[in-house]
């Protein structure tokens, strides 16, 4: 590789967090103790949830402070007199004329670079609506309205961006052709399931394997198609009979440095390191958030007999709904019955790990995220029927820290919490029904279940923890 001229400066484009962090009792979870000493008598379940809460209110520390939406990333990034510019827009993830003007300024210095250049470019969750560049005579505002729409309808993402790069200049390795002849290396944090890195961020650096004819099938598909604006149709017909195809992208390079199966892998090694014996089920976790909920409810039933004398745990039946579950929710990547062997083989506690991202069709008004929700539903699960003489605790996060449009990054039940729910006039049902996942959190035992990590500049979808302790 030729040696580097050293460019003037670079583009950081980062979105504008539309939510401030607020003080609020904080779990602060310190670093992993250095691992027991062999002999050691096993650890109460889970030691490093046994962290003195901060009373409501408190405000000590970078985390409680109240911070302006935007702050952070300022904070995170730049040293006076940085030669970094930083770009703030797509607000709530949406794209707008902030980012509009991002990729204006990101499109004009990659078709500055030559072939002794090398752009670097890092791509996180979110990238799409940062990098909004569509094709004349398709507006922001048509794109903006065509996506929404497709969201609302429940598109996925993989529906929804391939939508995105047929009508954008720069996504679907647009941005690598812009760069051309420069070498171009992208370093990914995936937030999709199963990293495919054309669609992370809509592949700005990726060749498209898109066709005019998917575009089509998924407009059709939710009812879209007759209803399209005349520049997208012309974009649509205009990209069908390119001669040139789609972009080519030999001069790229695109590394995943951050996925879920990484950092389940490192959450494995901490758990081990604090006794547990540690398997990772999967990092494809996807569904309807009630069918996740169920499947970690009979998980907990059927790895728990396993942890408790005979007759205690989950029934043959049981059994055989889990790997039906199993079955429906098709998880590809999925270690069940190499968990399930881990767990008979466990002397002391195990913690059963997963990510991915499952789906909440949203019935109600009330406040949320798929974390919280998972949660809850798995504690009503965990409180339906005796679990025998078994400690359970099951926690899930969004790596990024934020669940939702909540302060919160999450949240943890044990199978108590239904019934201590009821003892204090919490019907959670009601709650569920409502989405409201966040204000029981809030309601329930002063907020104490609440995960608060605070924003972790990182995203690569949500953490499932199962822990479980033989009494
Ligand atoms: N009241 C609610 N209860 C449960 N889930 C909710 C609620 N409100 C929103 N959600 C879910 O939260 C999700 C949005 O979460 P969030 O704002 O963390 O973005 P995200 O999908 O994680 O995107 P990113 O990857 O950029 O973080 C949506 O999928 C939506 O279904
Ligand atoms: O920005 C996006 O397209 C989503 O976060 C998926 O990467």
């Amino acid at each position: 590789m030729k040696p580097m001229k050293p460019k003037g400066y670079s583009i950081q484009a980062c979105q504008r967090s539309g939510r401030s962090q607020s003080p609020q009792p904080q779990l602060l979870l310190p670093t992993a103790p250095r691992p027991a000493p062999a002999g050691t008598p096993t650890p109460p379940l889970p030691p490093h949830f046994r962290i003195p809460l901060r009373p409501p209110g408190s405000t000590s520390g970078p985390r409680s402070r109240k911070l302006r939406p935007g702050a952070v990333e300022r904070e995170m990034l730049l040293k006076p007199h940085s030669r970094v510019q930083v770009f703030e827009g797509a607000e709530d993830n949406l794209p707008d004329r902030d980012a509009l003007r991002a990729a204006v300024a990101i499109r004009q210095l990659a078709e500055g670079l030559t072939a002794d250049d090398l752009l670097l470019v890092l791509i996180s969750g979110g990238g799409s609506a940062l990098l909004p560049a569509p094709i004349p005579p398709v507006t922001l505002e048509e794109k903006q309205t065509l996506t929404k729409l497709l969201a609302a309808r429940g598109a996925n993402i993989q529906e929804l961006n391939t939508i995105r790069k047929a009508l954008s200049q720069l996504k679907g390795g647009g941005l690598a052709q812009a760069a051309y002849p420069a070498q171009v290396v992208s370093l990914i944090l995936s937030d999709v399931v199963g990293d495919p890195v054309e669609v992370i961020a809509s592949g700005p650096t990726v060749a498209s394997v898109h066709s005019v004819q998917d575009c089509l099938h998924i407009l059709n598909h939710y009812g879209l198609r007759a209803a399209l604006p005349r520049s997208v149709k012309t974009v649509l017909a205009r990209s069908d009979s390119d001669p040139h195809g789609p972009h080519s992208c030999g001069h790229v390079l695109n590394v995943i440095i951050g996925s879920n199966a990484l950092a389940l892998a490192e959450a494995q090694q901490q758990a081990e390191a604090l006794g547990y014996r540690a398997v990772v089920l999967s990092a494809a976790i996807q569904g309807d958030v009630k069918s996740v909920a169920r499947f970690y409810g009979l998980l907990t039933r059927v790895a728990g007999a396993h942890l408790t004398p005979p007759g205690t745990g989950a029934s043959v039946e049981e059994e055989a709904q889990l790997w039906e579950l199993a079955a429906e929710l098709q998880l590809p990547d999925l270690q069940l019955k190499e968990a399930l062997e881990a767990v008979v083989g466990a002397e002391g506690p195990v913690c059963l790990l997963a990510g991915g991202e499952p789906t909440v069709q949203l019935q109600g008004s009330g406040k949320g995220g798929r974390n919280q929700e998972l949660a809850l539903r798995v504690g009503a699960e965990l409180g339906q029927r005796p679990l025998g003489p078994l400690e359970v605790l099951f926690l899930s996060g969004g790596t990024d820290g934020q669940d939702g449009p909540t302060e919160a990054a999450g949240a943890w039940v044990v199978p108590e919490l239904a019934s201590q729910a009821a003892a204090d006039g919490l019907d959670v049902a009601a709650f569920l029904s409502r989405n409201d996942s966040h204000t029981f959190f809030r309601c329930f035992r002063g907020g104490a279940h609440l995960l608060h990590t605070g924003l972790t500049g990182t995203n690569v979808m949500d953490a499932h923890l199962l822990f479980l302790r033989p009494r």
